[in-house]
């Protein structure tokens, strides 16, 4: 008999290598053809491995390979070995409905910085969720985001100035409004969150001025090693010291940002206290504030330990940043691109205004149907991120049609495919708002069909607390925007357009390109401001 002790090194990995592949092409057999999912078509190398998934996300291109996928696959495909992705939206309404029997996949918790804490976006379990949710929705509602639409103004009214600044007869320097968009939501949503603004908009030095794009890179990495075959071991290390490692390890901005919440989070607590030592009820209406003051509803006790809190106002910034910049870039991309809806908004804009202080939420402003409708193109052309957001199957199977998705299933809805799906949005690469509003041309059917195939804000119990805040944010700062500034593309410019020489999916010049990273990352377009010539 042959002791482990008398082989050499060499043949040690010999017999390791030989018993891994062994396995390995076991096991590839076994989920090609006996696998609870192998009668689900999908690509080859997807059926027994997360490789394609990982190779994808890490290129930034997930998205629009699971549209590939779609194209050629139909509208139920399987991504990676235990994932089914659908492109259906009633199936999509059925995935993520409050009552499917399915909750956010295991992956997401590698998203909160401390693996001891919860936060509302990541949080699996569906009962702390509600919970959670619950608190959240009292820094969302129509009091919090009518007491927000005066900062979003005002930052805007700071902003338009500095867009144009030094244009005097002419066009101003090219502004890359990827960079330009994301200074501007970043001080917005300081100041929304936190009731203080560092103002990274305004040009010269300031050292928090890279925070969003640092936060975009530390998703990017997150984002590839959720999808990564190493998932499982990440998790395992996050509670055992990895967490500390990476916050040594992040950028200076990122950590200066870390350092900014957690003082602001102590002061608030301690004056909190102060307040309700004095009896004194506060007059700031900012989200944090609302956190704070949260309290358990079966307990009386605050909602929130300081962990949590932490945890909460980072995803908050995180969330609602990066989401709403993106649509700003696109937008704009969309507007100097297209020169007839640039005309057509301009026109609705200036003549539904007679000031620029007329520019609120009310009446006038949701008669402006033809804004509402690009904000509506550009969330369907580039939704948030673009891939899947995952659910796993619970125990009982989840009903799909006339099938049973087995428990453990990882499943999601691509957003990205739906939205593009040409029987429901026709030239679904074209930019077309005239799509969203019925007319002689396009029937009240078709624009409910388009109404009910976008997902931009998820649907359900998960669905985007900060939707309505987000819309108005844009609605706002576009018609503000508009009412007061001339703006084109840079002669020639091309930052964001798709090209011939992408990959198929990205080779069209009419859609502003984006890498799903969670966040999209994105780059330009590079746009002129001027006064407007009355
Ligand atoms: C155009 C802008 C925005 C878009 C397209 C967007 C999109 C989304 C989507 C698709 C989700 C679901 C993610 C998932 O299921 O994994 C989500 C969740 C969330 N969003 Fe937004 N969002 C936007 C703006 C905002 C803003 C401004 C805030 C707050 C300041 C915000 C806060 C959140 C939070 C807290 C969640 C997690 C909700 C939960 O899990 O219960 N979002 N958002």
């Amino acid at each position: 008999m042959i002791s482990i002790a008398s082989l050499s090194i060499s043949q040690v990995l010999v017999i390791s290598a030989t018993s891994f592949a062994v396995y390995y092409v076991a096991n590839a057999i076994y989920c090609i053809f006996f696998h609870k999912l192998s009668t689900y078509p999908g690509p080859f190398f997807a059926k027994f491995s997360g490789l394609p998934s990982f190779y994808h996300t890490y290129r930034g291109n997930r998205h629009v390979w699971l549209w590939q996928c779609h194209e050629i696959y139909g509208d139920v495909v399987r991504s990676s070995y235990d994932t089914l992705m659908f492109s259906d939206p009633n199936t999509y309404r059925e995935i993520y409905g409050s009552h499917a029997n399915v909750e956010k996949a295991w992956q997401f918790g590698i998203w909160p910085k401390d693996a001891t804490a919860v936060s509302t976006f990541a949080c699996t379990n569906k009962t702390v969720h509600k919970r959670r949710r619950r608190n959240l929705e009292y820094a969302f509602c129509d009091r919090a985001v009518r007491s927000a639409e005066l900062f979003v103004a005002q930052h805007t009214d700071r902003w338009g100035p500095l867009l144009a600044e030094g244009a005097g007869d002419g066009w101003s320097e090219p502004r890359n409004m990827t960079e330009w968009a994301n200074s501007f939501v970043f001080d917005i949503l300081c100041d929304l969150c936190f009731g203080w603004t560092y103002e990274t908009k305004k040009p010269g030095p300031n050292k928090l001025r890279t925070v969003p794009d640092d936060v975009a890179q530390y998703m990017k990495f997150t984002y590839t090693i959720f999808y990564s075959p190493v998932i499982r071991i990440w998790l395992f290390l996050k509670p055992r010291g990895l967490d500390n490692l990476l916050i040594q390890l992040a950028p200076p901005s990122v950590r200066l940002f870390m350092d900014f919440v957690v003082d602001n989070l102590h002061e608030r607590l301690a004056q909190a206290k102060l307040e309700e030592k004095n009896g004194i009820q506060s007059d700031r209406g900012d989200m944090l504030s609302y956190l704070i003051n949260a309290k358990d509803a079966d307990t009386g006790t605050p909602a929130y330990d300081f962990i949590d809190l932490n945890e909460e106002a980072n995803m908050l910034t995180a969330a609602g940043a990066d989401t709403t910049s993106a649509v700003i870039a696109a937008l704009f991309f969309y507007l100097v691109h297209n020169a007839n809806v640039l005309q057509t908004l301009v026109s609705e804009i200036r003549t539904t205004f007679s000031s620029v202080d007329d520019i609120k939420t009310g009446k006038q402003l949701q008669s402006c149907v033809y804004l509402h409708a690009c904000i509506d193109e550009t969330l369907r052309m580039n939704p948030h991120g673009g891939s899947e957001s995952r659910r796993q199957v619970l125990p009982g199977g989840l009903r799909i049609n006339d099938t049973i998705i087995p428990a453990d299933t990882i499943i999601g809805g691509d957003v990205y495919a739906i939205h593009h799906n040409p029987d429901i949005f026709p030239s679904p690469f074209v930019f077309r708002p005239e799509r969203w509003i019925a007319s002689p041309n396009v029937s009240t059917a078709s624009v409910k069909a388009c109404e009910g195939a976008v997902f931009a804000f998820s649907y359900g119990a998960r669905a985007c607390p900060g939707k309505s805040l987000a819309r108005m944010e844009l609605a706002i700062t576009m018609a503000r925007l508009v009412y007061k500034y001339d703006f084109r593309g840079v002669p020639g410019g091309t930052e964001g357009m798709g090209g011939s020489d992408m990959m198929w999916g990205r080779r069209q010049r009419t859609q502003f390109q984006v890498w799903d990273y969670m966040v999209a990352h994105r780059d330009g377009p590079m746009v002129q401001f001027r006064g407007r010539v009355w």
